[in-house]
C-alpha cells in the first residue's frame, strides 16, 4: 500500500525535475481544450498530435496506479494522487503545508477545469481537496488515517480563481481523529467541513 522505494531524496527532486514539467504541461492542455475556440482542422491536427505523445508515454509504463511512495529519509510523494499529484493532470495541484501545531493551509487556484455551476468551484472538487488537506491534518504525517465520515456545509457559492483551504484537529478519541476544515474565495467561507478520520487497526 505504502511502497518503500530506495531512492535519495537528490534523486527524487531529479525525478520531480523530469515528470513535474509534463504534469504542468497537461494541465495547460486540458485548460486550452476546454476554453479553445479553433476550427475543425486545428482541432484533428492537435487531436493526431496528443495521440502522437500518447503514444510516446505508453513506451514505458508502470502496472496500475502510481500509489504512494517513502524513502529512508522519511520523504512520501504520491505523484498520481487525485489532490496533490505532480503528475496528475487532474490535480490542481494542491501544495498543503503544515505549521508546527499541526494546522493545515493551502493556497490552490482553480481554473476552468474545475467549474460546477457557472463561474464557480465544483462542489465535488470541493470536497476533494478538503477531504485530503483534512486527511493530512488528522494523520499529522506521522500516521496512517483513512476518511470515515466528511461532513460538507455548503453556505456560499465559490468563484473560480484563488481559493485558501485551512484545517485544525478538534479532538481525539480512541482512533478517531476530529477535523474541522474550511475553504473561501475572495468573498469569504463558501464551505465548511468535519471530519471523523480514522486509524486502521492494522496500521498501530
Ligand atoms: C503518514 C502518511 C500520511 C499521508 C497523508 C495522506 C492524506 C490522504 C487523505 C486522503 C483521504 C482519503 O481519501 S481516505 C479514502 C476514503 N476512505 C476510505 O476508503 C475508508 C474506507 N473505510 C475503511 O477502510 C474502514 O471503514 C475504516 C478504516 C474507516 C474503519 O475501519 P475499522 O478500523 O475496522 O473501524 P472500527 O474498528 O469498526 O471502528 C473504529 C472506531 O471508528 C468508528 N468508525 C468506524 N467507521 C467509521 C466511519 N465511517 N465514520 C465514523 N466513525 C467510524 C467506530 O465507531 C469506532 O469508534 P469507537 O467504537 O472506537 O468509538
Amino acid at each position: 500500500m505504502f511502497r518503500f522505494v530506495d531512492l535519495s531524496d537528490a534523486e527524487v527532486d531529479a525525478l520531480e525535475a523530469r515528470y513535474g514539467p509534463l504534469g504542468a504541461s497537461l494541465r495547460e492542455l486540458v485548460d486550452a481544450a476546454i476554453r479553445t475556440n479553433a476550427g475543425d482542422a486545428e482541432v484533428r491536427d492537435a487531436v493526431a498530435t496528443i495521440e502522437a505523445l500518447t503514444e510516446k508515454l505508453r513506451i514505458d509504463q508502470i502496472e496500475g496506479a502510481s500509489g504512494v511512495h517513502y524513502n529512508e529519509a522519511g520523504r512520501s510523494w504520491s505523484w498520481g494522487n487525485a489532490a496533490i499529484g505532480l503528475r496528475n493532470a487532474v490535480a490542481p495541484p494542491m501544495d498543503v503545508q503544515q505549521s508546527e501545531n499541526g494546522d493545515t493551509y493551502a493556497e490552490v487556484h482553480l481554473g476552468a477545469a474545475y467549474e460546477g455551476p457557472p463561474g464557480m468551484v465544483h462542489g465535488g472538487v470541493s470536497a476533494l481537496l478538503l477531504d485530503h488537506l483534512m486527511g493530512v491534518t488528522a494523520s499529522r504525517m506521522t500516521k496512517v488515517t483513512f476518511t470515515g465520515t466528511l461532513t460538507l456545509k455548503y453556505r456560499n457559492p465559490l468563484p473560480l480563481g484563488r481559493v485558501v483551504l485551512s484545517g485544525e484537529v478538534s479532538g481525539e478519541e480512541g482512533r478517531k481523529v476530529f477535523v474541522a476544515a474550511r475553504i473561501e474565495g475572495d468573498q469569504g467561507i463558501a464551505v465548511e467541513a468535519d471530519g471523523i478520520f480514522i486509524v486502521p487497526v492494522w496500521s498501530e
